[in-house]
């Protein structure tokens, strides 16, 4: 049975993989732009929103992330990045998320005159904030934030050291994000190494706008716990005719040793890494049972949301609740807060509300023919 948009919308959801800069409500960006005398492209939200998806749909990673001078462009002063974190984690519960790990990258919010942990606070109080107006509306939510470098910047080390700083204060891990081609991974090793000898955790960007070289790189000379996007593994595969696929020995250890991929469908398609959803890995990888999760990478520049990203891959690929549990209960294992508050999450939230939902459909069916 196809999900309807209600169940969707209801369903319990958990995003891994969602940028602070690049989930903005139109409307903020003008009233902060506003504030601060700064020019935009467009005077009004609904041109300003569809500014933003037309341009990010560039066909390269390159001219798709241009479009974040606009957002960071306002993001430079402690209430501006408090308003933005708490609209993003009540956007983000309005959509039935209850679990999210926002990244942003500080070094990019210092133009102002704040300091890299002036950034880091700013964002976590409006992180508090926004999860107790959600909580206040019916709708709680958890946020933890990831820390970003730049992947063609030299700030990794000292962002990672702010990571282990922040650890006990909201902060769940680390990751690099920018330009991937010419930028490989172990650009930013001293970054991971340390990281790892402080136990604590990181994803990277790798396989999106570059192929397995980076991948590899990614996991076996840095460590990372999950990929931030990981789509091109595919081309480490070749699937027949009969849909019988060959592994290759890095699609094979991804697979092996259950590395989760952060697939943002939607995003895949403006950067060019995918034709359209129909095409999209995602169907492949799902199939193949890799560690799949379904997230949204940038709801402002992709134009979406969970609920929209999960109505896409319906569409295409047929999934009903038990495949957005699936998704859901895998994102959580692949979350970096501790095993004990995952697994709460999983057995208090995820399970009894897709449970609730297939008790709602056969209530239905048991209703129809009478009604
Ligand atoms: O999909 C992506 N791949 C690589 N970098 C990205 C992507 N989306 C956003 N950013 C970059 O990450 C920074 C911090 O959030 C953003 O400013 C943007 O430059
Ligand atoms: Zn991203």
């Amino acid at each position: 049975m196809t999900p309807t948009q209600d169940e969707i919308a209801t369903a319990p959801k958990v995003l891994l993989h969602d940028h602070l800069d690049g989930g903005l409500r139109p409307e903020t960006v003008l009233e902060l732009a506003a504030d601060v005398g700064y020019e935009l492209p467009a005077g009004d939200a609904e041109s300003l929103r569809s500014w933003f998806v037309d341009s990010a749909y560039s066909g390269s990673l390159e001219r798709y992330l241009e479009t974040f001078a606009h957002t960071v462009g306002i993001m430079q002063t402690r209430e501006a990045l408090t308003r933005v974190a708490a609209e993003c984690a009540e956007d983000l519960a309005a959509d039935g998320v209850v679990y999210a790990e926002v990244k942003y990258a500080p070094e990019l919010h210092v133009a102002g005159g704040l300091n890299l942990e002036e950034v880091v606070e700013a964002v976590e109080a409006g992180f508090r904030l926004g999860e107790s107006r959600a909580a206040a509306a019916g709708r709680p939510i958890r946020v933890g934030s990831l820390l970003a470098a730049m992947r063609q910047a030299a700030r990794s080390r000292e962002i990672a050291e702010l990571v282990v700083e922040h650890r006990d204060a909201g902060v769940v891990g680390f990751d690099i994000a920018g330009a991937e081609a010419g930028f490989p991974p172990t650009r930013h090793l001293d970054a991971f190494e340390f990281l790892q000898r402080e136990n604590a955790h990181f994803t990277i960007h790798a396989g999106e706008a570059f192929g397995l070289p980076s991948i590899w790189e990614a996991l076996q000379w840095c460590g990372a716990d999950r990929l931030g996007h990981g789509v091109r593994i595919v081309d480490d595969m070749t699937v027949a005719a009969d849909g019988t696929a060959t592994l290759g020995r890095l699609a094979a250890y991804v697979r092996d040793k259950r590395v989760p991929l952060e697939l943002c469908p939607s995003s895949n398609i403006q950067t060019g890494a995918a034709d359209s959803i129909a095409e999209h890995p995602f169907g492949l990888l799902a199939r193949l049972r890799f560690r799949v999760t379904v997230n949204t990478d940038n709801r402002l520049m992709s134009g979406t949301s969970m609920s929209h990203e999960f109505a896409l891959l319906t569409d295409a690929f047929g999934y009903d609740l038990d495949d957005f549990q699936w998704f859901t209960v895998n994102a959580l294992k692949s979350a970096f807060i501790p095993f004990d508050q995952r697994l709460a999450l999983i057995n208090d939230v995820v399970k009894p509300g897709y449970a609730a939902l297939n008790a709602n459909r056969a209530f239905a069916h048991v209703r129809a023919p009478s009604s």
